[in-house]
């Protein structure tokens, strides 16, 4: 099928390289003309392992351009992969998403599958629909197909080839998009869940809103556990291995960030007061997030006392490992929060695209070496596998201090310690 996917940030390129190695044409547009150009150099804007082979592997069936309203009238499916930030106050903005139906709605001039891939919050793609109907669009010329995308950040490739279920929301009266769906992912070995499109957006909010909560859920037994000597890694084992909880998203640290749990939490906690429902989980799921950088800066303070001329290490600022996304990082809130205390902190991390703090007590270094050199504490604040498997013993030689506060608590506690720090992590016994 020849299929334009617009936007082409993490979701649009994985899913634009997915469907042409599926066997689809491709169109893959997007207004960024910088990035663009630079995919038309095969230079992939973004970090994502795999991403860059995936795109030279399939080149002879993907196309990059600026001109969307040419490669919308050429496809037959349409699949939406803006951008869908939070707005000041937590609502979704969908200026991307309508400014793109707005483009679908002045060139379309024969059918089309519009399926929206982007997060949007329940009722969206019905107003899509209604949208298109009000600028004139014949309803014949096509039908709106919700299609949410689950994969996730460093596992972009993986997560979109081996999904553990498509959802697709389409309209009762809607006969053809099914078989259309089944078409565009053939060769996807998944379970394919049909609801209605306000269901498909919900099951989307409601998949991250969920682990979300393990998150927040298991970070407050982590400071329970923390006051009782308790091993947070033993209850997380101990509760993951009941099969009705399982094992994930039950690791403790500085917790969630990046750009959907925290957006999507607000986005759903909006959608809900909007119709007078009050979600209470949701909301302290963000309170518990909230406070974990507080957390340990105060673990930090109680063992640093004052942070007077101080140096600390910061490795890490991606929200997590295997991507060099920075956004909603705790690492990023912890910097911050850390240059406004009297004292240095030297940052590293292996691909984030760091902001410009502008800031005389932060600098950026280009190793992990450069980063702990003469530090009087180091603080592991993204779990990169360079950090786990660091060299502690040369950490050691190079710091001045003896402090190592894990916010991920990702290193081994006894290795630390017999490297010569004071290991200090949330709950570590
Ligand atoms: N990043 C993820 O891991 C992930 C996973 C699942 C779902 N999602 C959802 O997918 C959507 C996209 O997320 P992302 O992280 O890929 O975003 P992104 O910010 O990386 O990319 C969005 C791209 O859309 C482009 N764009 C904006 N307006 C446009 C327009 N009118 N026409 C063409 N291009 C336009 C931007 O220039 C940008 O390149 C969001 O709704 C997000 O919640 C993201
Ligand atoms: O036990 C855990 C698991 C994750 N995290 C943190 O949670 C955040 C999100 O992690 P992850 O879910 O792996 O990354 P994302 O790429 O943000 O993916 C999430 O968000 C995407 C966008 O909606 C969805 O598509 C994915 O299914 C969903 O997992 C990161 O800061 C992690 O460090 C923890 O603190 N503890």
């Amino acid at each position: 099928m020849n299929i334009c996917v617009i936007g082409a940030g993490y979701v649009g390129l994985t899913t634009a390289a997915v469907l042409a190695k599926l066997g689809h044409q491709v169109y893959c547009v997007d207004i960024n003309e910088e990035r663009i150009e630079k995919l038309q150099r095969c230079e992939v804007p973004i970090y994502e392992p795999g991403l860059q082979e995936l795109l030279e592997d399939y080149k002879a069936r993907l196309i990059f351009s600026t001109d969307v309203a040419g490669h919308i009238s050429q496809s037959e499916v349409i699949l939406i992969a803006v951008g869908t930030p939070s707005l000041p106050d937590g609502r979704t903005n969908l200026s991307f998403i309508y400014s793109v139906v707005d483009t679908i709605s002045q060139s379309i001039t024969s059918y089309k599958t519009i399926i929206t891939k982007s997060t949007v919050p329940p009722g969206t793609n019905e107003s899509i629909h209604h949208y298109l109907l009000e600028k004139g669009v014949s309803p014949h010329l096509f039908d709106v197909v919700s299609n949410p995308e689950f994969l996730r950040e460093g596992s972009a490739i993986y997560d979109m080839e081996n999904p553990d279920r498509l959802v697709v929301g389409i309209k009762p009266t809607d006969k053809k998009s099914r078989k259309i769906m089944e078409k565009l992912y053939v060769g996807l070995n998944s379970p394919m869940i049909v609801t209605s499109l306000n269901g498909a957006e919900m099951i989307k909010y409601a998949s991250n809103a969920f682990l979300a909560t393990k998150i927040s859920f298991i970070n407050e037994i982590a400071m329970i556990c923390d006051q009782y000597d308790v091993n947070i890694e033993d209850v997380s084992k101990g509760i993951g291995t009941d099969s009705r909880i399982g094992p994930h998203f039950l690791k403790a640290g500085i917790g969630y960030g990046g750009s959907c749990f925290p957006k999507d939490v607000k986005s759903l906690i909006q959608s809900a007061l909007s119709k007078n429902v009050c979600p209470k989980i949701l909301s302290t799921v963000e309170e518990v997030n909230g406070s974990l950088v507080d957390l340990y800066m105060k673990k930090l303070l109680k063992e640093m006392k004052d942070l007077s001329g101080r140096r600390i290490a910061v490795l890490g600022v991606s929200f997590k490992p295997n991507t060099d996304d920075i956004r909603e990082s705790p690492a990023v809130k912890l910097i911050e929060k850390l240059s406004q205390q009297p004292c240095m902190v030297t940052v590293y991390d292996p691909k984030a695209k760091l902001p410009d703090w502008k800031k005389d007590n932060i600098s950026i270094v280009e190793s992990v070496e450069k980063a702990v050199l003469n530090s009087d504490c180091i603080i592991v604040a993204t779990d990169w596998d360079e950090f786990v498997k660091m060299d502690l013993e040369k950490m050691r030689t190079l710091s001045r201090g003896k402090i190592l506060l894990d916010a991920r608590n990702c290193l081994n506690p006894k290795k630390v310690s017999q490297s010569g720090f004071r290991y200090i992590g949330v709950a570590r016994t």
